[in-house]
């Protein structure tokens, strides 16, 4: 394999002195100490430079067959390769360590491999493991605050459902069995399965009210109230239960409204808006949905505030026809 190691030199003297230094570098061993190298410096740069490690194999199996002849001018060489033969062995193992770092590994450098492998193993499991962590731990952190801050009085599943918004009050009701007939919140996961909510008629969106609400003509007080606001009692409010003809009032932090208008609309359904009719709506009313705002969509049925029997006296005359 080596040509250039094969042109032979007349170098005998040498070979001795060379014997060592070869030893010390396989690569360099002719040109150092040859005091001919002018004249050889042809020949053994070539050897040197085209003597790469992978070439000193096939020498050694030459010498090893060879290793009886000391030849002068082959000594060079063979006594490079005698004196390499100690170590091949070793350069073998470090070509094959060289090897298997640039190629993917064969089978004898598995001790190198497996320990480079084990060696590339711990990085990327550090890494792997610290994200994980980090994610175990944020995660967790994350979780609560990614909900808003609602109230605890809610112990149904409506605590579950996201808070209201525009676009959540457009959508179109999700279930139409179950929406009002059971009462009894019960813990579910799904929020608009398990929901009360009622399926609205056309013309009955939260829109639809809102637009309803934005018109002052429409009277939703009522029919007979007097344009200012009135004072009701509490067996006024107790009369106004929806029954008979009579309008649904309800109150709510000391005002009464008129919640016969809004009942199309309630997303929760007629029978739960009722069930506040004639009485105080404030506890059911925040233990459903304390994030309704209760003003914002009932601020035009506003009838008036609530007093004590006692000043019945004086609105009666005023607020009931
Ligand atoms: C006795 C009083 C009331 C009861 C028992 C009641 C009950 C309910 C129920 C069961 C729901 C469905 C909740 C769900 O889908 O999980 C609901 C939804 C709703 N109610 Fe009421 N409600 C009452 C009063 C009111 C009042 C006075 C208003 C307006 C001022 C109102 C506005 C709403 C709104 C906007 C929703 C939809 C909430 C949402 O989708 O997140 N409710 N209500």
């Amino acid at each position: 394999p080596e040509p250039p190691a094969s042109k032979p030199l007349p170098k005998p003297v040498k070979p001795p002195a060379t014997e060592e230094t070869p030893v010390k570098g396989e690569a360099k061993p002719p040109n150092d100490e040859d005091d001919a190298a002018s004249d050889t410096q042809t020949t053994p740069k070539a050897v040197p430079s085209s003597a790469p490690a992978v070439e000193v194999p096939s020498f050694r199996l030459d010498d090893n067959a060879d290793q009886s002849r000391p030849s002068v001018p082959q000594i060079q060489t063979s006594a490079q390769t005698q004196t390499t033969m100690k170590p091949p062995s070793q350069p073998l193992s470090q070509t094959k360590m060289a090897d298997s770092t640039l190629m993917p590994p064969p089978p004898p450098p598995q001790q190198s491999n497996p320990a480079k492998s084990s060696s590339l193993m711990p990085p990327p499991a550090p890494p792997r493991l610290r994200p994980i962590a980090s994610q175990t731990t944020s995660a967790p952190s994350l979780a609560p605050g990614r909900y808003p801050p609602r109230p605890n009085n809610t112990t149904s599943s409506s605590s579950l459902r996201p808070p209201p918004s525009a676009a959540a009050s457009l959508r179109a009701p999700p279930s139409s069995g179950l929406s009002s007939s059971t009462l009894a919140p019960t813990k579910v996961t799904k929020p608009s399965s398990s929901s009360k909510r009622a399926v609205l008629e056309p013309g009955y969106s939260p829109l639809d009210w809102a637009a309803l609400t934005s018109n002052p003509n429409n009277k939703l007080r009522g029919e007979n109230l007097p344009p200012t606001l009135i004072r009701v009692t509490p067996s006024m409010l107790k009369a106004q239960n929806g029954r008979k003809g009579m309008d649904a009032w309800t109150s709510y932090q000391g005002k009464v409204y008129n919640i016969t208008p809004y009942l199309p609309f309630h997303p929760g359904g007629r029978g739960e808006l009722l069930r506040g009719a004639g009485k105080d709506s404030g506890k059911l009313f925040f233990e459903i949905h304390p994030w309704v705002n209760w003003d914002a969509i009932l601020g035009e049925c506003l009838v008036g505030i609530l007093v004590s029997e006692n000043d019945e006296s004086d609105n009666k005359l005023d607020a009931m026809d």
